[in-house]
């Protein structure tokens, strides 16, 4: 039984205004989607639908029954007043997280993503980076079936994008599925199982990189030429 299924007919932010139209995909188990396609193509509008953030809608997305998702924003957003231990306390304790095991793992999670030092500080403070790091760790202490990411990369240092793949690695052996909006089309490439190619509302191509280069008719071509031949060159033909 998939994680996730999806089946968007359209959707919007107002009625009657459809900005995402025909948009339909499951999630397996251990699976990693990659989101991608051209900036206002609708992969956000897409997560907020599947999040259930939108006005109007036409169609639905089921989670499988009792799975638990974490939803990993491209802008952090925080509590002004909480520092960082605060926020994964808090996070803990909403969550009913056993403490013995929660205690160990956030220790653990703040060493890998270097801000251990700075937990007792206010997270408002951080830098982008260490922002998104910090949303990461809220996450990932939840242990959910279901991760969405609005695009992770960008603000990251490679190392902390290293400890991300780590993490989205582990996560998988766990049998988390994992839908990811980018623009990093080459680490896209290298790790996601699936992608779902969204243009101007609509899912453009999808499957694996070998079924979107056949339906865009490019043998052998990368992710960013099969992207590229969808948002530019299909207009042009
Ligand atoms: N809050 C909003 N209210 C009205 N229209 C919106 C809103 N947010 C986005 N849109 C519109 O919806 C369309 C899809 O935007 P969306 O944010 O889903 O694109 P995206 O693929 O995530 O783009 P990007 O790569 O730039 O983040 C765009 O035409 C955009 O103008």
């Amino acid at each position: 039984m998939s994680l996730l299924t999806v089946d968007i007919k359209q959707a919007g932010y107002e009625k009657e205004k459809s900005v995402i139209q025909d948009i339909q995909f499951s999630l397996e188990k251990g699976e990693l989607i990659g989101l991608i396609g051209p900036n206002g193509a609708g992969k956000s509008t897409t997560i907020k639908t599947i999040l259930g953030l939108m006005g109007f809608v036409e169609g639905e997305a089921v989670f499988q029954q009792e799975e638990k998702y974490a939803y990993i924003p491209e802008r952090p957003i925080f509590y002004d007043e909480l520092t960082l231990w605060e926020h994964l306390d808090f996070v803990a304790a909403v969550e009913q997280l056993d403490q013995k095991e929660y205690q160990q793992h956030v220790v653990e999670l703040l060493h890998l993503f270097k801000l251990y030092d700075v937990a007792h500080q206010l997270p408002s403070t951080f830098s982008k980076g260490m922002q998104q790091k910090a949303m990461l760790i809220l996450a990932l202490i939840t242990k959910p079936s279901v991760y969405i990411i609005d695009e992770p990369f960008i603000g990251l240092d490679p190392s902390a994008v290293k400890m991300l793949l780590t993490s989205i690695e582990e996560e998988r052996k766990r049998g988390v599925g994992i839908i990811m909006s980018t623009h990093v089309l080459d680490t896209a490439e290298k790790v996601c199982d699936r992608f779902l190619l969204v243009n101007e509302g609509k899912l453009a191509a999808s499957g694996t990189l070998q079924e979107i280069q056949q339906q865009c008719g490019l043998e052998d071509a990368s992710l960013f030429d099969c992207f590229y031949h969808i948002s530019e060159g299909q207009n042009n033909d």
